[in-house]
């Protein structure tokens, strides 16, 4: 049987993909959706939302790859018990990321929230520098994501920790792991970052709760999914000053609609979910590296645990 590889997201995108297939893997017959050739073939899907009826579609698809990071869009149920389903962990996503949160982080622990306002009413005035050594910044997620973004914090000098479901080592990472740890890392957290995926866990996780326990005025950058944040909780946090500034690249819905409370908020910075984005030439690579893994019956990079949700 013809192997057919179906690419199904942006199809601009995809015709990059398709170069790389066809350089480095003639022998496979990729296709860009919905030019899906003979479905009986289709034996990989990659994917941002697969189609409704995969299974029945597809009866002898044998890897599901998401097209990006996340695989919150994925409905588990929907697919077949066994099929394998691979999360994106490429270079160029990665690089974005680390480019986005720390173009974040540095903002925030510079004041240039507090610096564009006194702009808008002409106020001359200085603030105090600090050192990033005397900012603390908690990242959770230690994932993929997570710790590169903390490799780069912690080249410029900040006093980073991390805080995961199991435990890590991160070079120069204070890492917290488990609930029983996470009041200790948010109590010494002055810049938070979510970089966790979303789950059935982790669904409202950015809430009042979790807020009361920063230190008063912290910094916000949220990068996961927009369901992660309690909305009411996070505006009631910005109005009290537990939350100082915000940067959001990730709401609930998306877009928000226009007469949304984030939109003209004064400590909020919103960005439209573009904090990374699956680069394509190197996924590409990372997929055709994992399709080889696949074939020598090795574990692929990026393999989802449906059982955690991520
Ligand atoms: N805004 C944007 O443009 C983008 C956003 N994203 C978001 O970033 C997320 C993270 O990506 P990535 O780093 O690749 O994901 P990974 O799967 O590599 O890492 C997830 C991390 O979160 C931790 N985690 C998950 N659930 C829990 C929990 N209940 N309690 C504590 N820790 C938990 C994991 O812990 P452990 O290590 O113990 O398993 C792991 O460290 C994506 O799922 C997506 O939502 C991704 C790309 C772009
Ligand atoms: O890759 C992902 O999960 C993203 O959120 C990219 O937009």
């Amino acid at each position: 049987m013809n192997t057919t590889f179906l690419y199904k997201s942006d199809p601009m995108r995809g015709r990059q993909w398709a170069e790389v297939f066809g350089r480095r893997r003639p022998d496979i017959d990729f296709r860009i959706w919905p030019d899906i050739g003979d479905a009986a073939q289709v034996r990989f899907l990659a994917a941002w939302v697969p189609p409704d009826d995969i299974a029945e579609r597809f009866p002898n698809l044998e890897v599901l790859f998401s097209s990006g990071a996340g695989v919150d869009q994925f409905d588990f149920a929907a697919l077949p018990a066994a099929l394998p389903v691979v999360r994106m962990v490429e270079p160029g996503i990665v690089r974005g990321m680390v480019e986005y949160v720390t173009h974040a982080v540095l903002g925030l622990h510079r004041d240039m929230p507090q610096y564009r306002r006194q702009q808008n009413e002409g106020r001359w005035q200085p603030l105090p520098v600090r050192p990033a050594a005397e900012r603390r910044v908690g990242v959770l997620g230690l994932g993929s994501l997570g710790q590169a973004v903390l490799a780069q914090l912690v080249a410029l000098g900040f006093d980073c920790a991390g805080w995961s479901r199991s435990r890590h080592a991160v070079e120069g990472v204070q890492c917290h792991a488990g609930a029983d740890e996470l009041p200790a890392f948010l109590a010494r957290t002055d810049i938070l970052v979510c970089l966790l995926p979303l789950t059935d866990s982790t669904r409202g996780f950015l809430d009042a709760k979790l807020f009361s326990m920063l230190p008063i005025g912290a910094g916000l950058v949220h990068v996961g999914r927009g369901p992660h944040l309690v909305e009411r909780d996070f505006l009631e946090a910005l109005a009290s000053g537990q939350i100082g500034d915000a940067v959001l690249d990730v709401t609930d819905p998306e877009p928000l609609p226009p007469a949304h409370a984030f939109w003209r908020h004064p400590r909020i910075q919103l960005t439209p979910h573009i904090a990374s984005m699956t680069q394509p030439l190197s996924a590409a690579e990372a997929v055709l590296d994992n399709l080889r893994r696949f074939e020598a019956g090795e574990p692929m990079v990026g393999g989802v645990d449906r059982a955690k949700g991520y």
